[in-house]
């Protein structure tokens, strides 16, 4: 370990190897600047935590959620968010991926409106991909970013007009172990928000840009409230206008889906809009209701932007933020299109404008996608539906009326658990784990889209198959701890012929290890990053 390059803060303490390039981004002015955050903010942090773990309880008794009587006076008044930039208009298409330097060069140069950089669901936080990540983003953010590629003989650099710039910091529920303040280790959404705030905050400003930020991962308008003030510091830190952040907040919890008004309203000066996170809410709806025989959700391709529980959510978050001046951003569909075998890819591209279309149809402003081919796909329906106009904010869709039972009614016509279904989560939540370990923190598996949040779904679907008593398999058998023991080896073995010469016996043993602690412990565990983070370095 050599952090000999470094100035530390008082109380500071970094465990991870430290080279040059590291110290670029680890000045003692910014450590000094996250750490002034973590001692201000984490206590609070922590508390919210507490909340989740408390409410999580009363859902486990059978507590069901609903609106806020508390908050009421906010959901029926008449408020709208602040002013929204210039650059944060027209956003029909954005591209997300990891902040790997390669990537960040490609999806700046994709042709999206907006790029959003992402520390979260498809980053495996390494040290490097998150120190490095922050260096990539600073010398995007001065358009001094360049790539040498090491084999293809191509030097990647920006071309004129890039995509506008959104980071996402990880969630309120990770820390970034590497970095203690005071002997405990710091947030990693403060970590990761303070580095790319303080870098560059200003030189986004000089470039008539700004701060903008994706929220993951909130459960609850007290989150957000956190968010805002951590915002109000850091701004006031820097000397630079409240209200100058935006922020376009995941709802991507089914407990935040109650308090979408409640959301906008805490962050109202910095709010940008909300996004339809569909992975982590779909993981949440398993998540927060495992024991509960009426959420008993069948294979997790089944469960579509279709079935009643997902539109009845989608088309509240349009009206939600439409009501209130923000822009709705859909979610990421996952099929991923191949630039060698054309049949994946017509699949992919149908796919996705199918989704796309049934997005602009809803009234939302726009939409994600997760490779470069795809924004053509993606901005088509938008350019036909807009003709010209950067949103659609005008589309108020008085006629939706999600009630909570429409938020909560998962029940899918035909839905069946089917062998295929156990098998195939058990697969790629091994392979993405597997990936994961290896510091990629998305894959392209069977042509789909595998991050963080998709892989959660694989892996409680799991679970809750194993713990309940009423899942049976379309044949009726009952899904037992012993099938999960039975079909594991097999699908290793497929898994192993996949990978050939990339198969990595102890990695792949590790994700087996951490899949089954996923699957067959009683307790549920609450996220998978949380375990295996603590196998990364
Ligand atoms: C649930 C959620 O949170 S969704 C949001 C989080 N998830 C994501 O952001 C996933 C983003 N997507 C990806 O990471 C990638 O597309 C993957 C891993 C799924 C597939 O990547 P690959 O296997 O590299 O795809 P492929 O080989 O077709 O890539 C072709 C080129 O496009 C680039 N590319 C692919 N996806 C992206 C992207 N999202 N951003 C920038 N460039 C990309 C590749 O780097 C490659 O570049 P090159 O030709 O210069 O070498
Ligand atoms: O972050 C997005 C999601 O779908 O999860
Ligand atoms: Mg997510």
């Amino acid at each position: 370990m050599s952090n000999t390059t470094l100035e530390l803060p008082e109380g500071v303490q970094v465990t991870a190897e430290v080279t040059d390039a590291h110290a670029e981004i680890l000045t003692q002015e910014a450590l000094e600047f996250v750490a002034t955050l973590q001692r201000e903010f984490n206590s609070r942090r922590l508390e919210l935590l507490e909340k989740r773990d408390e409410r999580d309880a009363r859902i486990q008794q059978g507590e069901q959620p609903d609106f806020l009587e508390s908050t009421r006076e906010i959901r029926e008044g008449d408020w709208k968010v602040g002013p929204i930039p210039e650059d944060l208009q027209k956003r029909n298409v954005e591209i997300t991926g990891p902040v790997d330097r390669k990537m960040v060069i490609n999806a700046l140069n994709s042709g999206a409106d907006v790029f959003m950089a992402d520390f979260e669901d498809s980053n495996s936080p390494t040290w490097d991909n998150n120190v490095l990540g922050q260096r990539n983003l600073r010398d995007a953010v001065r358009g001094d970013i360049e790539y040498d590629h090491p084999t293809k003989d191509k030097v990647y650099k920006l071309e004129d007009n890039p995509a506008t710039l959104l980071v996402r910091p990880r969630g309120w529920h990770l820390v970034e172990k590497h970095v203690t303040v005071d002997g405990e280790p710091i947030s990693a959404s403060l970590f990761d928000f303070g580095l790319y705030f303080f870098h560059n905050a200003q030189a986004l400003l000089d470039n008539g840009t700004g701060p903008y930020f994706y929220l993951p991962k909130l459960e609850s308008h007290l989150e957000a409230r956190l968010w805002n003030d951590v915002f109000c510091h850091a701004q006031d830190a820097v000397g630079i206008d409240r209200g100058t952040i935006k922020a376009t907040v995941l709802i991507e919890n089914i407990l935040a889906a109650f308090e979408m008004d409640e959301i906008l309203y805490e962050i109202k000066e910095h709010a940008a809009g909300h996004n339809a996170g569909r992975w982590d809410y779909i993981f949440s709806v398993i998540k927060k209701f495992r024991n509960d025989g009426d959420f008993l959700l069948p294979d997790r391709a089944q469960v579509t932007m279709g079935v009643p529980f997902m539109k009845a959510y989608a088309e509240l978050l349009v009206k939600t933020c439409h009501k209130r001046g923000a822009h709705a951003i859909g979610g990421m569909a996952s099929f991923i299109p191949s630039r060698k075998d054309e049949e994946v890819n017509k699949k992919a591209f149908r796919k996705v404008k199918e989704d796309k279309e049934r997005e602009v149809s809803q009234g939302y402003d726009g939409t994600w996608v997760a490779h470069p081919d795809l924004v053509p796909v993606a901005r088509a329906p938008f350019d036909k539906k807009l003709e010209g106009r950067p949103h659609q904010k005008d589309v108020m869709r008085e006629d939706v009326t999600a009630s909570a039972a429409d938020l909560l009614n998962t029940d899918i016509e035909g839905g069946q658990i089917t062998e295929e279904g156990l098998r195939l989560n058990i697969n790629v939540g091994i392979q993405y784990i597997a990936s994961w370990l290896g510091g990629q923190g998305a894959a392209a598996i069977y042509n789909l889209m595998e991050d963080a949040a998709t892989a959660e779904i694989s892996r409680s679907q799991v679970w809750q198959w194993i713990h309940h008593p009423d899942a049976r398999l379309s044949d009726g058998r009952e899904v037992t701890a012993e099938l999960y023991k039975e079909i594991v080896p097999e699908e290793l073995e497929k898994i192993e012929e996949l990978w050939g010469e990339y198969y990595d016996p102890e990695r792949f043993e590790l994700a087996r290890k951490l899949f089954d602690r996923l699957s067959l412990e009683d307790e549920f565990i609450d996220f998978l990053t949380l375990i295996a983070y603590d196998h990364l370095d």
